[in-house]
């Protein structure tokens, strides 16, 4: 049996060849098309058809693997990805040529409103050059952090991307993040500079960047306005020329041995093929009569759809079927949040809302969930705090819910001292993602806190204001350097809950939008964390239990009281608003009682107008929270959450 570990290169932990000390591959340079047995199959043709006979009834076992190319464009936020892949489908006929061509591809109201994209989306293209037509499927990808995982499974699809780079702004963290994704995936990578017509562009100084930053000899760089459709073709010329044909799958053998001939079966799909080719990588591909148990190499066998060839697939001979190997990788949760339907009775069709929109994006974790308070639930996980916001959007816009939300949270682990709790959990060191089950200091030997390694590029008239961000956010620099005269590229290495919450935010307004960050995941990190509660009137708010560091527990505790006493109505009593650790009180704000007559307005004796008022103020309590006898709207809630910091 044998493990499918990638197209284009092995992407896994265990064999990355320039990470061993070895020469790093050459990047960007043209593949030599794999000589396979293409040219016996009836469906390689030199026969071209017409678009409209394409577009009609396109017909995909007409092109052969040389003749297809598998591309994504990756970009940061706002480089125009989906204006550029607007163009490229109006180029090749794919739609037609209207003013209305705004980002086609971003199909999702939630990205049309934002003006994100979310999911990746995937468009064939069938275009003409030198006299022959090739297919070039075009995989769009998200933009944001949240959604490294949507890019990296785009490109495992691919053998070659885009890089888009803003003409005026240069190259920006995610720039750096995507160019990486890429790079370890060993893709062609085509450095495209857009928006060369705003006033400000400066495209010289971007491909100096580019050089510099990813060693990228500047002459390969394409100058472009996506906006306009200057040069826009000899993007898909270089397409064309620069990036290799066709599924290629890199595979690593288990047992046994392939070659030639032989008939194999896909664990994932259950189809057959067979084997046109094997060979190794020396860096490029190069055929070989079979490969052996141990080696790893490729393999191209007639998978003329890449979505046939999925990663951590495990692939068999075809009369000797095997238990699959582990491989397939999930997106891996950062962000925890518990929802609840506002109403109980609303249980069944939330649930049937998450089980539909997780189906349609894998990377949520859903674990049930049930609070005293709340009912019954869910524990979510998403890849960041934006993947959550865009989740419960698209939960309210396409399926009409509405739900609350719990204070967001990282997983933390403990390792525990307690027996009992060690046979309980059958563990010694547990994950905790839900602040509730947080278990005691004297119950563990230590905590652990996930960290991450953020990037940050900024005009370096910022720096300073950055850094004492990233030092209140417990941040220890790692590296500092500077991409051209004034661009500065700082590493940090940062608890990922200092900045789950508003990091983005607040770096976006210390440096006037100029700033830019992304994060990878750093492992885990030993921390003093303790558990802390909100109580209303000596009640406590479920929903907001936190876990935070013992040296931000008042500050966090008193922004969270504040924020609370702004967003709650005024009651017919007073209110105590706590928060507290333990039986320790450590911060506290008092709202004064107050009698709300919404009536008030209604002079006069029109009753049918009184009836409305009173009907909309019984719709209203609905939405309404009661914690002990207090009336907690679902937007106060809201309001707290999102603008909670970790100060
Ligand atoms: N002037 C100018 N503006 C452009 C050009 N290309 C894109 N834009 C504008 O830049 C903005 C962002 O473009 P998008 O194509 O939505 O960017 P994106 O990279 O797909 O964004 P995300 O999906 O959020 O990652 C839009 O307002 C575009 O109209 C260009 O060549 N010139």
């Amino acid at each position: 049996m044998w493990i499918l570990v990638g197209r284009g290169w092995w992407r896994g932990r265990v064999f990355v060849p320039w990470a061993a000390g070895a020469a790093r591959p050459a990047l960007n340079r043209p593949r030599p098309m794999p000589t396979h047995a293409a040219a016996a199959e009836p469906w390689a043709t030199n026969r071209r058809y017409s678009s409209a006979e394409l577009k009609e009834k396109p017909d995909m076992s007409r092109f052969p693997v040389e003749d297809t190319r598998n591309f994504s464009i990756i970009a940061h936020v706002d480089h125009g990805k989906s204006t550029l892949a607007d163009r490229l489908l109006e180029l090749t006929g794919t739609i037609d040529k209207t003013k209305n061509n705004k980002q086609v591809l971003d199909k999702l109201q939630v990205e049309r409103e934002r003006g994100i994209t979310v999911k990746a989306q995937t468009a064939s293209l069938f275009y003409s050059f030198q006299g022959k037509q090739y297919l070039l499927n075009l995989i769009d990808t998200p933009g944001h952090v949240d959604f490294s995982y949507e890019v990296s499974r785009s490109l495992s699809a691919c053998q070659g991307v885009l890089l888009v780079v803003d003409a005026n702004e240069g190259i920006q963290a995610q720039t750096v993040a995507n160019f990486f994704l890429a790079f370890e995936a060993q893709l062609s990578i085509i450095p495209v500079i857009n928006k060369i017509d705003l006033k400000n562009a400066d495209p010289e100084r971007v491909e100096k960047q580019i050089e510099k930053v990813f060693d990228i000899p500047s002459d390969e760089c394409i100058k472009i306005s996506a906006k306009l459709g200057t040069n826009v073709e000899s993007v898909l010329q270089a397409v064309i020329e620069r990036i290799p044909p066709g599924v290629i799958a890199n595979v690593a053998l288990f047992d046994g041995m392939v070659s030639k001939g032989d008939k194999i079966v896909s664990a994932h799909t259950q189809k057959t093929y067979e084997v046109n080719e094997v060979g190794v990588l020396n860096p490029n591909e190069q055929s070989t009569h079979k490969l052996y148990a141990g080696q790893v190499g490729y393999l191209i066998a007639g998978m003329k759809d890449v979505t046939e060839a999925q990663i951590g697939d495990t692939l068999h001979l075809h009369n000797h079927p095997v238990e699959p190997l582990p491989g397939f990788k999930s997106a891996k949760p950062m962000v925890f949040a518990g929802m609840y339907p506002i109403d109980q009775s609303e249980y069944n069709n939330l649930k049937s809302a998450i089980e539909k929109l997780t189906l349609n994006d894998s990377s949520v974790t859903v674990h049930r969930d049930s609070s005293l308070a709340l009912g019954a639930g869910w524990r979510l996980g998403f890849l960041g705090l934006l993947h959550m916001e865009v989740f419960n959007q698209r939960l309210e816009q396409e399926y009409n819910t509405s739900v609350i939300l719990t204070t967001p949270t990282v997983p933390y682990k403990a390792v525990l001292s307690s027996a009992k709790l060690i046979k309980e959990y059958r563990e010694k060191e547990i994950i905790i993602i839900n602040p509730a089950q947080f278990p005691e200091k004297s119950k563990v030997t230590e905590y652990l806190e996930p960290v991450v390694l953020g990037t940050i590029i900024t005009p370096d008239e910022y720096t300073g204001k950055i850094m004492g961000l990233c030092q209140a956010r417990r941040a220890v620099q790692k590296n500092m350097v500077f991409i051209d005269e004034n661009r500065v590229m700082l590493k940090y290495l940062l608890p990922l809950n200092e900045i789950v919450v508003d990091f983005y935010d607040s770096l976006k307004s210390l440096s006037s939008g100029y700033a830019s960050f992304d994060y990878e995941d750093a492992g885990y990190q030993a921390a003093e964390l303790v558990k802390m509660d909100i109580l209303l009137n000596g009640n406590i708010v479920e929903e907001l239990v936190t876990v935070v560091h013992k040296d931000k527990a008042y500050s966090v505790g008193k922004t969270i009281c504040e924020r609370l006493k702004d967003s709650l109505p005024r009651q017919l009593f007073e209110i105590a608003i706590q928060a507290a650790i333990g039986s320790k009180i450590i911060a506290r704000e008092t709202m004064k009682a107050y009698r709300k007559n919404v009536l008030a307005k209604c002079y006069g004796g029109d009753i049918t107008r009184k009836m409305k008022l009173l009907r909309r103020q019984a719709e209203g309590k609905k939405k309404l929270r009661k914690i002990g006898n207090i009336e907690v709207p679902k937007d106060a809630f809201i309001k707290v959450l999102k603008t909670q910091t970790n100060k």
